[in-house]
């Protein structure tokens, strides 16, 4: 178990980390996700050893390794690191990359560990050669069974995934899913896309300006962020403006979206009786149906007329002039061309509302 008990990190006087705890249970996956600067590498660097922090405690497996006045030295703690970069060395072949940390071991089982490894990785047919004559993804799986050779307690993930292309990332993600569930261990790991994170994360922890702003599993986090901000983060894209009118009779709340009459669900902060503005969120891809089918009393529908349709690989991404000034995106299953005036159903369970 990882225990990071109210660590602050100060360079000067800018705070950097304010006061933030954070326990990952044995064998479970955390991931810190959060904008450019919010706080995620200094933590990691503060859990390697690689830095001292200015208040607070870390402690692995019930040992104290982080204190303001003793860190334990990042070989000594029971962790190993991936990076970014890889940071393989040059000169040397797969195979030793690998065994590298397993000098106190035999030959023989040395080499019968870095064969499970490369097994584990995928990679046993990238043995002999250097890192200069494989891919980046392969890289990585070099480096990932680097990291796992000794068999550390916790293994902390600096954005392993962001020098790879868009189809290696999909592809790595799911092995990580694997990887994670097969291996049992304790995991940090720092993304700036949760999504990524979403995909392995047993706790994603949202950090804003070195304090956790929401934590939680990934499926309750997207299906209730806490604030504006998380759920543009979760994929929220549209944020609408919107003005509560009154109460509808099924418990819905009926609201003017410019100068349209919309139907929406009741959120924790807005409920019966809230009168005046919100701001209605969305995800784009949220849309039951995209013709004027005959949609349930309680849908939430919007009209707007079609300013541009953009092709993403399969779908549309189809803008749309909801009418006084409000805009919003929707993903559609086909083209509108632009001008046309459409009506869109979209699943209430997809809305978020908030205070202005
Ligand atoms: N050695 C340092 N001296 C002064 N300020 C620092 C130092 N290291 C980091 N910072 C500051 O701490 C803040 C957090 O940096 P950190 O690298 O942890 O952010 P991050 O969330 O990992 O960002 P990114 O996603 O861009 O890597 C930043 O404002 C950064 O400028």
């Amino acid at each position: 178990m990882l225990e990071i008990l109210n660590i602050s990190r100060r360079y000067g006087k800018n705070i950097v980390l304010d006061d933030l705890s954070l326990t990952v249970p044995e064998g479970k996956v955390a991931c810190l996700v959060g904008p450019s600067g919010c706080g995620k590498s200094s933590l990691l660097r503060l859990v390697a050893g690689l830095d001292r922090p200015s208040a607070g405690e870390i402690r692995l497996g019930g040992a104290a390794i982080s204190t303001p006045a003793k860190v334990l030295e990042p070989q000594r703690r029971g962790l190993n690191m991936v990076f970014q970069d890889y940071a393989l060395w040059p000169h040397m072949n797969v195979e030793r990359i690998v065994g590298y940390g397993l000098n106190r071991k035999t030959k023989k089982d040395r080499a019968h560990r870095v064969q499970e490894l490369l097994e584990t990785m995928q990679i046993a047919q990238l043995a002999k050669r250097l890192p200069s004559q494989i891919s980046g993804g392969q890289q990585q799986r070099v480096a990932i069974a680097r990291a796992l050779a000794t068999n550390p307690n916790l293994l902390l993930f600096d954005e392993p995934l962001s020098n790879l292309d868009v189809q290696l990332r999909l592809e790595m993600r799911k092995e990580f899913a694997r990887l994670f569930r097969t291996l049992g261990k304790t995991v940090l790991y720092v993304t700036h896309d949760p999504l990524e994170a979403s995909s392995f994360a047993d706790i994603l922890v949202v950090l804003k300006q070195g304090r956790i702003e929401q934590i939680g599993n990934p499926q309750d986090l997207f299906a209730k962020p806490r604030s504006k901000w998380i759920a543009g983060l979760a994929g929220y894209d549209n944020r609408v403006p919107a003005q509560i009118v009154g109460d509808d009779k099924n418990g819905l709340l009926s609201a003017m979206v410019g100068p349209q009459k919309v139907m929406l669900p009741a959120s924790a902060d807005i409920g019966s009786g809230f009168r005046g503005e919100v701001v209605l969120m969305l995800r784009p891809e949220a849309v039951l149906a995209d013709s004027i089918s005959p949609a349930s009393e309680d849908a939430l529908r919007l009209q707007g007329h079609v300013l541009q349709s953009l092709f993403e690989g399969g779908k549309w991404r189809v803008e749309l002039d909801l009418g006084g000034g409000k805009m919003a995106a929707f993903i559609l299953n086909e083209r509108h061309a632009a001008g046309a005036e459409i009506t869109i159903e979209i699943d209430p369970k997809a809305v978020l509302l908030f205070r202005p």
